[in-house]
């Protein structure tokens, strides 16, 4: 048997023995006695364990005589410079920080909103909240004022840090007005906005307001606060189908043991060796792995504000690899993607040594077969799709380049993880065989390290994932598993499209487009794109006296999205069409609409109202150039 079927067999015959074992990695106050706790369909894993977060992360491995060993190196092109870290560096910003937040009022159990650039501060600021036990929720610089609000309402932060400004190719992102707007958007107000200076453009601070430094001047640095395993670390919020985000929890336990297992086991890494994680800190791949993971087992962390290409050209990922020695790089297939289309013969890569790399992994969206043996022919190493959610946290279907690599099969993200049961279910729950395309579940109990709940709601928790297959947690993902057993993701079974790796809401869209007073109703879909994977495009009806007034409306719709829900949202295209196509009980046929802009076969629903506005959609898209 190879490591991976080794591992797999041990968890499949006790997995709370198979995970027990992994916690053992952790450094615990007390060990858990309880591994899994069952009360009806929530489950905890290690309920009676304490432990501290901060110290397994940061001092740890000062004890262990590490501490001059680099922990965060960040590199930023678009600051030109580069700063590293070491373990007692991070232990001391981080205490010093978590002595501030304490000196403000900020005790175990209170929430902090992070809304920060890729910058030190932000990796520092969430780390200082799992020394003293408050819990961080990090929100993606991308979002716009509104979506932040949302956030502030639900978490009600106690503190809120930002910084003057983010830095995005040809702009300056002024992050003052966006939380000053937020602020006046919520009913929720917090105590203090902190706020960190950058020199590229600094903000006017008000009352209500504290400059970062000032903030952490002669704060007596914290100690660790040790907490239950089953508290919460943090809350992220993730789009729902409708606009209202959906605040995942994430316990100390569960999740630190299973972040350690997944770094030996399938990124392959040991302590001392760099891993990079290309993504933002405003995303669950961000948190689990430029934050929490790499410092947890010991490695160096990489926190890079740039992009794939233009910062300065698409060498930019193989400059990085070879002046940091990174060992994993991880991505999304969208930033490959881009770096293609500037340089399809890959010559960049040929200025940098990139001999430290040993495997690429992929995540965020489908690996499209092209990019993946493009990245593969290119830097000769194993490029590995895998697939997880912020759900989860971790990965829960990938390979195993620790455990033992099993062959990359293209289209696939490849093999269940140990600790997810994946079933293939269809509507009446029953279980399909290899091939068959139906509903990704997973059979209940989650492996430690993913959600437990939603944050002060755990009825919305049963309800978004519980209920559909009772007895297993619905991913809203279809796919199929093969004769060989690897998994492979199809499509969303809601109305959630990935963008560039950024999962984003087409109901939210919809209820900002609907909002606009010329528009009787509308249809939000995710059209496939060449680089950013899927685009959304807006079907607007428009009421009669505003018909002649289309483009400047549609213009209108979409300075809209980007000013309320942000930039992420990449939506450039409005059609206005006289009608929509829709079921005789009056449901937008949404579906079907995507298949024909994207060319794809498929049969009308018996149910449909007026089969006639097939056609004129088809004219409207043929029209817009759609199919690509
Ligand atoms: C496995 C679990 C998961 O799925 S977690 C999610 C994983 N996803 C990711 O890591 C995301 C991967 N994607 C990326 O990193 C980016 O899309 C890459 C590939 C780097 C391309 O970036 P970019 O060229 O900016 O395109 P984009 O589509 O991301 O951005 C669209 C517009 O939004 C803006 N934007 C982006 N980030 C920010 C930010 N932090 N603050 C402010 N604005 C931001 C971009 O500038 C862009 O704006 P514009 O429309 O060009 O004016």
């Amino acid at each position: 048997m190879s490591g991976y079927e080794n591992h797999l067999a041990s968890w499949r015959a006790s997995p709370e023995t198979f995970w027990k074992q992994a916690a053992e990695q952790l450094d615990w106050d007390i060990f858990p006695t309880r591994i899994l706790q069952q009360n009806d369909d929530i489950y905890r894993w290690f309920a009676d364990g304490r432990l501290s977060a901060c110290y397994n992360l940061i001092d740890r491995h000062v004890d262990a005589g590490r501490g001059e060993q680099a922990a965060l190196v960040y590199d930023s092109p678009m600051t030109g410079s580069v700063k590293s870290y070491s373990y007692n560096d991070l232990l001391d910003e981080v205490s010093r920080l978590a002595g501030a937040f304490q000196r403000a009022g900020v005790e175990q159990g209170d929430r902090v909103v992070i809304y920060m650039p890729m910058v030190p501060e932000a990796v520092f600021a969430m780390l200082a909240c799992c020394r003293i036990g408050a819990v961080h929720s990090v929100v993606f610089g991308g979002f716009a004022a509104r979506e932040l609000a949302k956030r502030i309402d639900d978490a009600t932060p106690k503190l809120v840090l930002s910084a003057s400004c983010g830095l995005e190719p040809g702009r300056v992102v002024a992050y003052k007005p966006l939380l000053e707007e937020a602020l006046d958007l919520s009913t929720h107000k917090p105590d203090l906005s902190v706020i960190l200076q950058r020199p590229e453009h600094e903000a006017d601070l008000q009352d209500g307001d504290a400059e970062w430094q000032e903030f952490v001047e002669g704060a007596e640095p914290a100690d660790c606060v040790v907490t239950k395993a089953t508290d919460p670390l943090y809350v992220l919020y993730t789009s729902g189908t409708t606009g209202v985000p959906k605040g995942v929890v994430r316990d100390v336990g569960g999740y630190l043991t299973a972040l350690s297992w997944s770094m030996k086991q399938i990124y392959g890494m040991a302590p001392g060796e760099a891993y990079w994680a290309a993504s933002d800190i405003g995303w669950v791949v961000g948190h689990s792995y430029i934050v929490y993971a790499p410092l947890l087992v010991g490695c160096t962390t990489i926190l890079y504000e740039g992009k794939p290409i233009g910062t300065p050209d698409p060498g930019a990922f193989w400059r990085v690899i070879e002046d940091h020695k990174v060992k994993v790089l991880f991505t999304a297939p969208t930033a490959l993607r881009a770096i293609k289309k500037e340089d399809p013969t890959g010559s960049y890569k040929d200025k940098y040594d990139l001999s430290s790399l040993r495997h690429l992994f992929l995540a965020g969206e489908r690996a499209d077969p092209d990019s993946l043996i493009w990245a593969h022919k290119l830097l000769g190493v194993p490029v590995i799709d895998h697939w997880w959610q912020t759900e989860t946290g971790w990965p829960a279907i990938g390979n195993f380049a620790g455990a033992g690599l099993k062959p990359v099969k293209p289209g696939s993200a490849g093999l269940l993880v140990p600790g997810y049961d994946f079933h293939v279910l269809n509507e009446d729950h029953e279980e399909l065989s290899a091939g068959q395309i139906g509903d990704l579940a997973i059979k209940l109990p989650l492996p430690p390290g993913c959600l437990p709940t939603l944050w002060h709601n755990e009825e919305g928790f049963k309800k978004s994932y519980l209920t559909q297959h009772p007895g297993y947690y619905s991913t809203g993902d279809a796919g199929f598993i093969d004769e060989d057993g690897y998994i492979s993701i199809m499509s969303r079974t809601d109305d959630l499209i990935n963008v560039a790796g950024h999962r984003l809401s087409t109901g939210a869209m919809e209820e900002v487009i609907s909002n606009h007073p010329k528009v009787a109703e509308c249809a939000v879909i995710g059209v496939n794109d060449a680089i950013k994977g899927a685009l959304p495009v807006a079907f607007v009806v428009l009421f009669a006296d505003a018909e002649e007034d289309a483009a400047s409306i549609g213009k209108e719709l979409i300075a809209s999205v980007r000013h309320e829900i942000g930039p992420v949202a990449a939506l450039k295209h409005v059609i206005a069409v006289a009608r929509l196509p829709k079921t005789r009980s009056g449901k937008i046929l949404r579906g079907t609409m995507r298949s024909m802009a994207n060319g794809e076969e498929f049969t009308p629903p018996a149910t449909i109202d007026d089969p006639a506005i097939l056609d004129e959609i088809r004219d409207y898209l043929s029209n817009e150039g759609y199919p690509q």
